[in-house]
């Protein structure tokens, strides 16, 4: 979680960091403004003039094509695309020393500086200097909290019951399901119902939610500002323009019917939605604007579950393939939560195991695949490279987390016993980070693994996974990676192998899932539905 005391200022120099601190001007700063010498930072061979290291290049895939070109050119390389040249790093030493909090801040660049017509000044596009960053940073860090997440619990559990429900059907009909659409749903219904108290009804829909729909669409409409050159855009992506402008319409309308519903309903029970419209800052008393709620409420339902949705269809894509390491998992979920209908919130905590198996995919694919960092002050990077105030690079963890001076020569092996206490101990510090890094780095990361490593457990506990044979993982791009195409068939465990499969509520709860006094979502609909796992 992003950490900053409340109340606390970012980094002194990240107040003035950014556009309007540094003088410079909006949009993409090109690398060869800030760094002196980039000579000596690799590119690709075969550069051409203004189109710059496009040949043989994949638009669909630009971060696989970088991982690529990353191991043939180093630790430190650059791309020039369409006139825009930037700088990737993916070595442990470079980014250990862009984690240095007193000489960089974050980068709203390229793909993020794409959504701010969407999200603006929200928590995730937001330039640091922007004050509406720390205002809402503080007012929501505390919907992060523990005492927060125990009460999300309950409703994580009903959402996840809507999802065996539909699986159960899906076996019985004998089909294999569709792992990133159906992790997709849930994901979405779980931030929507805990964040804002609304049911998006995903997985009583045979489509996607329209909701979903724009949203992949503006994703993706954001890289493909990326692989065109900026000049012919408004020509080349007119009708992506008219398309995008269609779906943000919808989200912003979609958010909007949302804010007013609870607006006339007088407020919630203290869920995401009420901090944003009630809560004021502690020290300055100030509220979030009308405008800025807006774009939070996109921001958390759009950040809130696209990327564990991704972590939760690569774990799954894990698991199927190596039957031996789902056993081990399953062994622990039977062996702590025993024959608990309804596990409590302590309770995933202690899946040692099966949140290792989620760390090692979020080694391999972290699902948000990097993030950037401008030098605060006139500085050399990894003791060889100046930069110039302003200057940023891309940090690019799947190449990051597959370093092989980290991970040794079988990084590209799955294998979640890299996450063992001693091992994690041994790694040298910001070598894995798929939830990014300093203040700026994901505020939602606990509420993501609480989630997804609930959620892992109650299929790994209730189905055996078979993969689809002849499937080869193939990873699709739109800002965030997601395993495409990705089906398993399940086969139900047997009865005395399995936990129960009562309906949750006729058990009594488990004693660690008492809710925090006033947690709403107990109340208000947090009862396990009918189709709670078990
Ligand atoms: C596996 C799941 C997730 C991954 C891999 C992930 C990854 C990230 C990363 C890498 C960043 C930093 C981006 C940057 O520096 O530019 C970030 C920021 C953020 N994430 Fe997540 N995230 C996940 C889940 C979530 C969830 C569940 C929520 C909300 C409930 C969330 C909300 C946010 C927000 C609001 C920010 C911006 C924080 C700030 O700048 O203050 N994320 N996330």
């Amino acid at each position: 979680m992003a950490g900053t005391a409340r109340g606390s200022r970012p980094s002194g120099a990240a107040r003035s960091a950014g556009p309007a601190g540094l003088g410079l001007p909006k949009g993409f700063r090109g690398a060869e403004l800030g760094w002196p010498e980039l000579d000596r930072i690799p590119h690709p061979r075969h550069r051409l003039p203004l189109l710059g290291d496009v040949l043989g290049v994949d638009r669909h895939r630009p971060v696989q094509d970088s991982m690529r070109l990353g191991r043939e050119l180093g630790p430190v390389f650059r791309r020039r695309i369409f006139g825009k040249e930037f700088v990737i790093v993916w070595g442990a030493e470079p980014t250990a020393d862009l984690a240095d909090e007193s000489r960089f801040a974050k980068h709203v660049g390229l793909g993020v500086a794409n959504l701010r017509p969407l999200a603006g000044d929200g928590l995730f596009t937001a330039y640091n200097h922007e004050p509406n960053w720390q205002l809402a940073h503080d007012v929501l860090v505390p919907g992060f909290s523990r005492e927060a997440m125990a009460g999300y619990h309950g409703m994580m559990l009903t959402v996840a019951g809507r999802l065996t429900d539909h699986w159960d059907r899906e076996l019985a009909a004998g089909r294999a399901v569709d792992v990133p659409g159906d992790m997709t749903r849930l994901t979405l219904e779980t931030i929507a119902r805990t964040g804002f108290g609304h049911d998006f009804g995903s997985f009583e829909r045979d489509r996607p939610h329209p909701f979903v729909t724009a949203m992949v669409g503006t994703l993706g409409y954001a890289q493909r500002l990326n692989s065109v050159p900026a000049p012919l855009a408004p020509l080349m992506l007119r009708g992506a323009a008219r398309r995008n402008a269609a779906d943000m319409a919808l989200l912003n309308r979609t958010v909007d019917a949302l804010v007013a519903e609870r607006r006339r309903s007088g407020g919630g029970e203290g869920d995401l939605l009420d901090r944003m419209l009630a809560t004021a800052h502690p020290e300055t008393g100030e509220k979030l604007s009308p405008q800025n709620v807006r774009r939070q409420v996109i921001t958390f339902l759009v950040a809130g579950h696209e990327t564990t949705s991704g972590a939760l269809s690569f774990a799954l894509y894990y698991l199927a393939r190596h039957p031996e390491i789902a056993a081990k998992a399953r062994a622990e979920v039977d062996r702590v939560w025993g024959g608990t209908a309804r596990p409590g919130y302590d309770q995933v905590a202690k899946l040692r195991y099966v949140r290792r198996v989620l760390d090692e995919s979020l080694r391999l694919w972290p699902t948000a695949p990097g993030y950037a960092r401008e030098a605060l002050r006139d500085t050399v990077l990894a003791g060889g490279h100046p930069m110039r105030r302003g200057a940023w690079a891309l940090v690019l963890t799947p190449l990051l987390h597959r370093d092989p001076g980290v991970w040794g020569e079988d990084a590209e092996r799955f294998d979640p016993d890299r996450f063992e206490p001693r091992a994690v101990r041994t790694r040298p510090p910001h070598t894995f980070k798929p939830f990014g890094t300093g203040v700026r780095a994901c505020i939602g990361r606990q509420f993501a693994l609480h989630e997804a490593t609930l959620v892992l457990a109650l299929l790994l506990r209730r189905y055996e996974l078979r993969a689809e044979p002849g499937y080869r993982l193939a990873v699709t791009e739109r800002l965030t990676l997601m395993p495409q195409g990705f089906r398993v068939r399940l086969e139900r465990r047997r009865a005395d192998a399995a936990a129960p499969s009562a309906p949750a509520q006729a058990a009594p709860p488990a004693q660690d899932t008492a809710p925090a006094e006033g947690c709403p979502l107990h109340t208000a609909g947090g009862q396990a539905a009918p189709g709670t796992p078990a």
